[in-house]
């Protein structure tokens, strides 16, 4: 049955992307979205924010800069977004980062027990040239793990189907390299533990390469086909020339930061007329109406809703609390999901006599500690620092001041607070950065609670025995759950499943 009424469950980047895409694929159907907070743009929050200080001659001072506290850049392989910034004209508004700009070159790690700040290579030959204070050089430890994997016999275990990231890498490359590498890399993007995280669900790409390489990850990334441009695969984006802007670029970003997509879906739905925004309604149940040709939404408002088809991109312990025992879903509360406290910080950019606030660069990672998340060394748990000023600097506007982003939390579970002592945080950056970093203009703490899922492993056989139900009775097919809960964290993964929502209803 060709949908008449949708209900979309969710106002994120997943939900809006929904939406938009529903109202071209179904142009007749009426479409609601229901947001529990009054904001749109769930994690994606991009605020611009005036500073007013007083700089190193004494005169006062005003910049206006972006803060971020989900999402900062995104990367151009990911072809849904492009669609979308085509599709709702914004391209006029991206900042771009070339691949050959420091941020894109320079990523450091923080390690205390290899010296401090390592600067990773970023090419083969950074191996003979890289510098710095690290007593064992990070590199050598990275590359030539990397090197001798090829070699390293096929030991992946018979009929495994799926493992943690930190034991696939273990297997793999090592204990150390894991711990270090393996480790730093999930805290940057899951923000979470890699020895709970399923290497299947969070790096396909890498269990398919060892399958590929006979055993050897190293030799199934060499092998690996080359990429699909616009216009071929199983599906064609409309990119204008986005393709041609993309070229040689890094990252990119928004002059007003990556709320400018959420903004321009929210407005987009807006205008629409068969699209209906209910921002600040909670759904509190959910109902398969007993004539099975309607869904019963209870909102907060008191209002029931008979929707005919409903897309759920609310996180899954969400969805489950709103299903009565008779219609509950499988595996909807197997994934812990990981909250992150972001800290922005600004300060005056010293003068040019005096050393900078940090390396040219995108930032740095800190690994998992040798003794695990309890270690005193980091007992803020910091997982990272992003340096804003230096990857997307043209959002502010002046160079006067300095902005990075702190992110702590994730598994040091006792330390994602939303209470922040900032002047401990400035000490342990100042220890990190090898210098004392001066008061800052500003500073913005925001915690996000239960942002990012934890794919625990088996969670890909999980979402399929999911899809399976929801396409048997009662569900027929005409609810479907998507989203970052259910496959892949990134804007382009949230983008393109909202882009796919409704594919099979006819
Ligand atoms: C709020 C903190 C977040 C952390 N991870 C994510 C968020 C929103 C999600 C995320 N981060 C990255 C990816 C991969 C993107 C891709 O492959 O296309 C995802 C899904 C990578 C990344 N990590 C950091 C940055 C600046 C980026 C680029 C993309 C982005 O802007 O989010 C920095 C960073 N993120 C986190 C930490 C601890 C950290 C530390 C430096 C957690």
């Amino acid at each position: 049955m060709a949908p008449t009424s949708i209900a979309v469950l969710g106002g994120g980047l997943t939900g809006l992307s929904a939406a938009f895409y529903l109202t071209r694929r179904f142009p007749t159907a009426r479409i609601a979205v229901y947001n529990a907070e009054a904001r749109f743009g769930g994690w994606v929050r991009s605020d611009r924010v005036r500073v007013s200080y007083t700089n190193h001659d004494g005169k006062p001072e005003n910049a206006d800069v972006v803060l971020e506290a989900g999402p900062r850049t995104l990367r151009p392989n990911a072809r849904s977004v492009l669609e979308l910034i085509h599709l709702l004209n914004l391209s006029s508004t991206l900042l771009t980062v070339p691949k050959t700009s420091h941020a894109a070159r320079n990523r450091f790690l923080y390690i205390p027990e290899y010296g401090g700040l390592c600067r990773l290579p970023s090419a083969p030959l950074d191996l003979f040239t890289l510098a710095g204070p690290s007593r064992h050089n990070i590199g050598r430890l990275l590359l030539s793990s990397v090197a001798r994997e090829p070699f390293k016999r096929r030991n992946k275990r018979f009929g495994l189907d799926d493992e943690s990231v930190d034991d696939f890498m273990t297997r793999r490359f090592g204990s150390e390299w894991s711990r270090i590498f393996a480790s730093s890399l999930v805290h940057g993007i899951y923000a979470a533990d890699a020895r709970r995280l399923s290497l299947r669900s969070a790096f396909p790409s890498l269990w398919e390469a060892e399958e590929r390489g006979n055993g050897s990850v190293v030799a199934g990334i060499l092998k690996r086909s080359p990429p699909l441009t616009s216009g071929e695969g199983p599906t064609s984006y409309e990119l204008g020339d986005l393709q041609d802007t993309m070229r040689d670029v890094s990252v990119y970003s928004f002059r007003d930061g990556i709320g400018t997509l959420t903004d321009a879906l929210v407005r987009y739905l807006r205008e629409h007329p068969n699209v209906d925004m209910y921002g600040g309604v909670r759904i509190m149940g959910l109902r398969i109406n007993p004539r099975g040709k309607q869904f019963e939404l209870i909102t907060s408002a008191m209002e029931t809703m008979l929707p005919t088809h409903v897309v759920s991109t609310l996180p899954l312990f969400r969805l489950h609390s709103l299903l009565t025992p008779a219609i509950r879903l499988p595996h909807l509360t197997a994934n812990a999901y990981t909250s992150v406290t972001v800290v922005n910080l600004v300060f005056p950019r010293p003068p040019s006599s005096s050393s900078p606030l940090h390396p040219e660069g995108f930032g740095y990672l800190v690994p998992r500690p040798p003794d695990g998340y309890f270690n005193d060394s980091n007992r803020l748990g910091i997982l990272g620092c992003v340096f804003d000023s230096s990857s997307t600097a043209n959002q502010d506007s002046s160079d006067a001041v300095v902005k990075m982003t702190v992110m702590l939390g994730g598994p040091y579970a006792s330390c994602s607070l939303p209470q922040v002592n900032v002047s401990d945080l400035l000490s342990e950056l100042s220890t990190h950065l090898g210098r004392t970093l001066p008061e800052p203009v500003l500073v913005k703490v925001r915690h996000n609670q239960h942002c990012i899922p934890l794919y625990s492993v088996g969670h890909l056989q999980r979402m399929e025995e999911l899809r399976h139900v929801l396409a048997s009775e009662p569900w027929v097919g005409r609810m479907e759950v998507i989203g970052a809960g259910v496959e892949g964290v990134s804007v382009g993964d949230c983008v393109e499943a909202g882009r796919n929502a409704g594919r099979f209803w006819s």
